[in-house]
């Protein structure tokens, strides 16, 4: 199989260093799309035996799968903007936030489009990704994609392309509210005196075994809540102020937010 990724930034390039670790394809049939010269030394040094080009010097693409992943911002003008004809059997995978299929298919005038929402952990092939596809796609063409997906971490297919953009918002986005919360836990333990190195310390290896412990009880998190939290203790003291604050809402209301603005994006 030949790949090109049209945008090798922070996600096109996790996606082809986890195809080239799991030898889901060579690295000469890799082909890396760049906006322009400024990162080509950089990246051909990461992908010493891959093809790299910059998206003006494309007239012919040789792809089984061509992945975009530029931004939503960026795709009209990249559509616009192709040298090269697509041909009739290759693939087209977006993981652009929010812009739907029909849109994908309209400005590449091409029908074989499947739009996927990864998140960053593909970096260490510990995402997630959510996906679907449009109609005419066979099975056989939808578990070869799956089967890339799976090297980045797992994946579910969604019959109802609607609820990507939830996706995007809940897991796309995840990450960086899980930073939000544990930069602010590290900036309290600061204000305690801790040491920030500690601080970090103290926070990561919290939530990493937090994350454990919710993965392997059985309890409900309403439970696991209440084993720490003691009657008249320090755990109690602090989800008071956070739902006199309506913590909760307030991260609800922000995730509805993202889903919005996914919505958006597609113009
Ligand atoms: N960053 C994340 O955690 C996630 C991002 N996404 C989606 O992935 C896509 C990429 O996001 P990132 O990698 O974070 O952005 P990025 O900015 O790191 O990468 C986009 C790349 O596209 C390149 N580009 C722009 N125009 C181009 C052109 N005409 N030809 C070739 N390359 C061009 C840019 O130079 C840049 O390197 C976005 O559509 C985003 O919605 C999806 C899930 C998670
Ligand atoms: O923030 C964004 O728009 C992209 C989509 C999900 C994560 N990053």
């Amino acid at each position: 199989m030949k790949i090109a990724i049209l945008g090798a930034g922070n996600m096109g390039l996790s996606f082809s260093k986890s195809f080239l670790k799991y030898e889901l394809i060579k690295p000469e049939n890799l082909h890396l799309i760049i906006r322009n010269d400024s990162k080509f030394s950089k990246i051909s040094e990461e992908f010493p035996k891959s093809k790299i080009s910059t998206f003006d010097e494309v007239t012919d693409l040789d792809a089984d799968l061509i992945i975009i992943a530029v931004k939503p911002q960026d795709f009209q003008h990249v559509a616009e903007n192709f040298k090269f004809q697509l041909k009739e059997n290759q693939m087209v995978l977006s993981i652009m936030a929010g812009i739907k299929i029909e849109k994908i298919q309209t400005l590449l005038h091409h029908p074989l489009v499947v739009r996927a929402m990864p998140n960053s952990p593909t970096l260490l092939g510990m995402g997630i990704t959510g996906y679907t596809a449009a109609e005419g796609i066979s099975f056989s063409q939808l578990i070869n994609i799956e089967r890339l997906l799976n090297s980045t971490g797992r994946s579910v297919y969604l019959e109802n392309e609607e609820l990507l953009d939830g996706v995007t918002a809940l897991s796309g986005s995840g990450p960086a509210y899980f930073y939000y919360i544990v930069d602010a836990m590290i900036k309290a333990g600061v204000e305690m005196g801790i040491e920030e190195n500690l601080s970090k310390l103290f926070v990561k290896q919290t939530m990493l075994g937090a994350y454990h412990l919710m993965n392997n009880s059985e309890k409900s998190l309403e439970e696991l809540i209440k084993d720490v939290a003691s009657k008249g203790g320090t755990t109690e003291a602090a989800l008071k102020t956070f739902d006199e604050n309506s913590c909760k809402e307030i991260l609800k209301k922000g995730i509805l937010n993202a889903e919005q603005r996914a919505k958006e994006l597609n113009g």
